[in-house]
């Protein structure tokens, strides 16, 4: 229910999305920013500051700790903290079945025209003989391939699975380490660390004398803000673990 929840706290408040986090909520009519947490603060600060919800921008090497304090203490979660794999979101189903009520989104990516771009390449992957990902972000990135690149490219191996599509085609025999890029669950990622860039990436697909090209850039991470504040609307209406500001989303 729009509303329910007022009393928000950020976790990485002094990093590049934090920051903007920050901004954002104390921006909007029906949220308080009661505590701006970074590296080095208490996290039981959260249940002093009456916080409700939690917005994580940290990184993948904490936001599991920051999220079992906030899972122990009925603290509804929105995360952009990339590093998910299926062991970590197992971990949380787990912690979450001791704590009923509590919601907690992971999100690769809260811009809308990133989950529209994720959404269209899924669409188009089984029309295609060949598609790659480009992923290019910032030099000081923490993690490669981007969580949106990794997403992506389950996204398109699971509409190609399920198209029956053959392999792609490629017929490299010898090459140099990393230069076929990483390959994730069938589909290779390929990952740029730009100075001046923020966060972009383009999906090329091919068949027979065509190529297409989706591609989407964050040039401010403003873009993530309107899609965290959707999150922080409906993270109470949606107890346990949900991946993907997609389901909080009317796409179809
Ligand atoms: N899902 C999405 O839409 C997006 C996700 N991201 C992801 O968000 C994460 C953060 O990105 P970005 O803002 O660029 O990174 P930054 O390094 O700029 O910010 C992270 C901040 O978190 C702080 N921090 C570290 N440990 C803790 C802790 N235990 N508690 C609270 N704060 C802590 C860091 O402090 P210190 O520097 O001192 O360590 C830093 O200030 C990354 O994983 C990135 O991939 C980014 C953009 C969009
Ligand atoms: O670190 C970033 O900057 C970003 N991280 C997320 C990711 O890894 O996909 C989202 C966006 O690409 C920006």
């Amino acid at each position: 229910m729009t509303g329910e929840i007022s009393k928000i706290g950020v976790l990485g408040a002094q990093g590049k999305v934090g920051a903007e986090m920050c901004k954002a909520v104390d921006a909007a009519d029906e949220f308080t920013l009661v505590a701006a947490l970074d590296a080095g603060d208490d996290i039981s600060a959260l249940v002093d500051s009456g916080a409700q919800a939690v917005v994580d921008f940290t990184h993948p090497d904490v936001v599991m700790a920051n999220l079992a304090f906030c899972i122990e203490n009925g603290i509804h979660a929105v995360v952009g903290t990339t590093g998910f794999d299926e062991a970590r979101l197992d971990q949380l189903r787990r912690q979450l079945e001791a704590s009923p009520g509590t919601g907690v989104l992971i999100a690769p990516n809260f811009s809308i025209g990133a989950i529209l771009m994720m959404r269209f390449s899924a669409i188009a992957a089984p029309f295609y003989d060949s598609v790659e990902v480009i992923e290019l972000h910032h030099p000081d990135k923490a993690d490669a391939p981007s969580g949106t690149a990794r997403r992506t490219a389950e996204l398109i191996a699971a509409a190609r699975r399920e198209a029956g599509s053959a392999p792609m085609p490629d017929a490299t025999s010898t090459s140099l380490d990393g230069a076929r890029g990483a390959d994730v669950d069938g589909v290779r990622v390929h990952g740029l660390r730009i100075r001046g860039m923020v966060a972009h990436q383009e999906v090329i697909l091919g068949g027979p004398g065509e190529t297409l090209t989706i591609r989407h850039d964050s040039m401010d991470r403003a873009s993530f803000a309107p899609g965290v504040l959707t999150g922080l609307r409906n993270i109470a209406d949606h107890p346990g673990l949900t991946v993907g500001l997609e389901n909080f989303l009317d796409l179809d």
